[in-house]
């Protein structure tokens, strides 16, 4: 794999997070701690409201104050990020659905990914975003626009812009959901591969248990009553 993803050497920290929708007296997720070290995969499960995606949310730095009361450690880096813009994190996140710019090429998609401060240089930009799709299989993609891609092929080019903008952990919620089975196992492969090269602190948000086993079997359940979390 290129040189453009380097290895991270640091994991990722949540300590006594307490998640409350604004108005409800029970809280969605409460007191809870985990570790994840560089390159493992945690997984997340359980059913549908139980605040999956809302924790993911609070990591990344999107979750909705006007909607939550929130509160607890998280590390990244071995750095407090919890007070942070989003933008300041480290943290990279796939959703279900591919996100590109539809009026921009899938170079300059990439291109958009890599921090201009690390590198200023055009030609080298360019050449790590080369790198980087041949890496993926996708050789010779530079100039093509995002709606021409397959499905699979919109979603390896979504984790490689996410890798190239070098986050600490990466956050992975349901991204194989829509893909068909074949596809799926593909994709899955694909994500975890560069999760453990790059020793990235994952956390994957999936209702599928063989994701979980792919991923490596530690599975954090959130169920319906937040004062029964176990780790199985
Ligand atoms: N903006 C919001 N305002 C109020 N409540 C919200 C908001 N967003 C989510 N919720 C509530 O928070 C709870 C957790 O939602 P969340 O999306 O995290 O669940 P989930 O476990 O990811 O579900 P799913 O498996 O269906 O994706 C739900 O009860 C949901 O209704």
């Amino acid at each position: 794999m290129t040189g453009a993803f380097p290895r991270r050497c640091h994991g990722l920290v949540l300590d006594g997070l307490s998640i409350t929708v604004k108005g409800h007296s029970r809280a969605l997720i409460e007191g809870l701690s985990l570790s994840v070290t560089p390159g493992q995969i945690v997984t997340i499960m359980g059913p549908s409201g139980s605040g999956k995606s809302t924790l993911l949310s609070y990591v990344a730095g999107f979750l909705d104050r006007n909607a939550f009361v929130a509160n607890g450690a998280v590390m990244v880096g071995g750095e407090r990020i919890e007070e942070r813009p989003a933008e300041e994190r480290h943290v990279g996140i796939l959703f279900q659905d591919p996100v590109l710019f539809p009026h921009l090429s899938v170079a300059s998609n990439l291109l958009f990914g890599l921090p201009r401060v690390k590198w200023r240089d055009r030609h080298k930009r360019r050449s790590i975003v080369s790198d980087a799709l041949a890496s993926a299989g996708l050789a010779g993609f530079e100039e093509r626009d995002p709606a021409t891609l397959s499905g699979g092929q919109k979603a390896r080019v979504t984790l490689l812009r996410t890798l190239l903008s070098q986050p600490q952990a990466l956050l992975l919620d349901e991204p194989f959901g829509k893909l068909d089975a074949a596809l799926r196992e593909d994709f899955r492969s694909f994500v975890f591969a560069h999760v453990r090269e790059c020793q990235l602190a994952a956390l994957l948000v999936t209702h599928d248990p063989a994701d979980a086993e792919a991923a490596g079997q530690i599975v954090i359940r959130l169920d319906d009553d937040p004062t029964r979390l176990s780790k199985l």
